[in-house]
């Protein structure tokens, strides 16, 4: 099973950009709301490309998921998971397998994806889990290239993927919970030591009162 390389045009065109030009049965996959300038780039690897933040987000402690605007940004507690929906909208024809991995400099500021699979037929944008395993708040930004897909050949015999595409579920939050949240959550330490305290200071007191009768 070989790599796919990513190309947009010529004999080895793996790549289609528009629902007209994709044949299930075809060699090329199709990408929705491609980064052609990844692909163009003569100075870059076309072996990989890198997927983007979209405009929808699930933070795992909700049930519901967030809208991210064109400026909007992900704000990722240390030892928190998010949702993201990418960008880009995919379609693999039948002999078409993807694999998403990490990318390095996330993965230096302690942000991580696990390997995950797109199956031959899947037909939706994907939706990427992304944890903080550091120790400091880090932030994605909207566009922000957070994961790598690299695409392999698939050989006869296969059975495609013909499920729904993965959405994330609900209606969208309002930032002013979220806030409030991550505050708790950022501030956890200090509103422990804080509750502490209150307790050592009323049992000091109830002890006074019991002394001095
Ligand atoms: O990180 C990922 C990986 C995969 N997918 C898409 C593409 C893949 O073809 C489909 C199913 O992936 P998988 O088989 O891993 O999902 P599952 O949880 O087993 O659900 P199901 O197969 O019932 O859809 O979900 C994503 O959106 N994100």
């Amino acid at each position: 099973m070989s790599i796919v390389p990513f190309v947009l045009s010529g004999v080895n065109k793996s790549i289609v950009t528009k629902t007209a030009n994709f044949n299930l049965n075809g060699q090329c996959i199709l990408i929705k709301n491609l980064d052609e300038e990844q692909i163009n780039n003569a100075d870059d690897t076309n072996i990989s490309y890198d997927l983007r933040v979209g405009c929808e987000y699930r933070d795992h402690r909700d049930l519901n998921k967030t809208d991210l605007n064109e400026d909007g940004t992900i704000k990722l507690l240390p030892g928190t998971a998010v949702i993201i929906e990418t960008l880009e909208y995919v379609h693999f024809p039948e002999h078409r397998f993807g694999q998403i991995l990490p990318k390095v400099g996330l993965l230096q500021v302690g942000i991580s994806n696990t390997t995950s699979k797109i199956d031959p037929g899947y037909n939706g944008n994907l939706l990427i889990t992304v944890f903080n395993l550091g120790k400091r708040t880090e932030f994605l930004k909207r566009n922000q290239k957070f994961c790598s897909l690299i695409v392999q050949e698939v050989g006869p015999g296969v059975r495609t993927y013909d499920k729904d595409p993965k959405k994330l579920p609900g209606r969208s939050k309002t930032s002013i919970i979220r806030n409030l949240r991550d505050g708790i959550d950022s501030n956890a330490g200090s509103i422990a030591t804080g509750a502490l305290l209150i307790s050592a200071i009323l049992a000091a007191f109830t002890l006074y009162q019991i002394i001095t009768g």
